[in-house]
């Protein structure tokens, strides 16, 4: 077993009605260099869903299965919840971990790669909330798990499912988060990008053809940022004839407002009006499976052999 007396589920954070959406915007954004349109556009996205980001009722349910996980193998170890850019605040949650005794933590977070956006930001805000409170517990962030089969299988099952509901020539459209090319880690992150894309089709799909793309680019329009876009993509595939899409945004470990809104109502209506036929292949969310993997993070010995979702 570990020395862990907690676990940590550490997430990104969202709105949870209209007069946060602007606050919120300003906590992601705070001196980042992103366009104040940028923030007027995104913050839109957030009042058609009533100014409600589903990011949280995502990190309830997945904390609700982590917790049902560790009981049903015995293991009696409290689940604390913080986030990076709302409430609960990760300083917030650390004080109450310090107060109820917790000296030393798991971080399970919600995102699956490397690179700055995906892990080293997300480092850098628990050390900022630990400075805050005195006596904090320590916190070790688990490694990166995109490759894990709790992560992988998932879209492995999603994508299979999806492609019942389309035609032959249906090709696969693996997304995620684009990130400034000059972002530190970025190199790291687009290879792992690619390495899961490719276990991912190979295994749901074998021989079809497939692509990863970006979206969401933020930003100013000067800055390169990964490409290419996803809806860029749409037209693309539409031109040469292609019928069908399946999408798969391996980039994220939830349903969250990019996925909701950058695919479910942007790249759908782009694909719409292209007359292209399409899938959106669920993302993880509080698949047990998924679950399951952070209890495994916490048990498997360290430096040991990590099993990965294989090719
Ligand atoms: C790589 C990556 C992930 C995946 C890893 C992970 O999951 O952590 C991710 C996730 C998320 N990004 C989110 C929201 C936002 N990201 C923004 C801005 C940015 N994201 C970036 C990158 C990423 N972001 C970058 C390089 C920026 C530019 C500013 C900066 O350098 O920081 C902005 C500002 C407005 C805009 O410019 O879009 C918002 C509102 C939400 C919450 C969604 C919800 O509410 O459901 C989630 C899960
Ligand atoms: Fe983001």
């Amino acid at each position: 077993m570990s020395d862990y007396d907690a676990l940590l589920l550490v997430s990104f954070g969202g709105p949870e009605g209209p007069d946060d959406v602007m606050p919120f915007l300003e906590n992601v954004t705070r001196g980042r260099n992103v366009p104040r349109e940028r923030l007027e556009h995104v913050a839109e996205h957030y009042h058609l869903f009533g100014g409600v980001s589903p990011i949280n009722e995502q990190c309830r349910r997945l904390k609700a299965a982590i917790e049902a996980d560790l009981a049903a193998h015995s293991i009696e170890l409290p689940v604390y919840w913080g986030n990076r850019n709302w409430t609960p605040y990760l300083a917030d949650t650390v004080r109450q971990m310090a107060a109820d005794g917790v000296r030393r933590a798991a971080a399970f977070v919600t995102s699956a790669y490397s690179g700055y956006s995906t892990h080293q930001q997300y480092l850098e805000d628990i050390a900022r909330a630990r400075d805050e409170v005195p006596r904090a517990p320590q916190i070790d962030k688990l490694p990166v798990y995109c490759r894990r089969p709790g992560f992988v299988d998932p879209f492995v099952d999603g994508v299979r499912d999806a492609l019942t509901r389309l035609p032959r020539d249906a090709r696969l459209v693996f997304t995620a988060h684009s990130v400034p090319l000059a972002q530190p880690g970025r190199e790291a992150y687009v290879a792992e990008l690619e390495d899961v894309a490719a276990t991912v089709a190979e295994r749901a799909a074998p021989g079809r053809p497939w692509a990863l793309v970006y979206q969401s680019r933020s930003g100013p329009p000067a800055q390169p940022w990964l490409e290419p876009d996803v809806c860029d993509h749409l037209d693309k595939l539409a031109s040469e004839g292609v019928g069908a899409v399946a999408v798969v945004p391996i980039g994220f470990v939830s349903d969250h407002m990019e996925v909701k809104y950058d695919l479910d109502v942007e790249a759908a209506d782009r694909a719409a009006a292209l007359g292209l036929r399409f899938e959106r292949v669920p993302t993880p969310g509080a698949d047990p499976r998924f679950a399951a993997l952070a209890r495994e993070l916490i048990t498997e010995p360290a430096g040991g052999a990590a099993p990965d979702a294989g090719r």
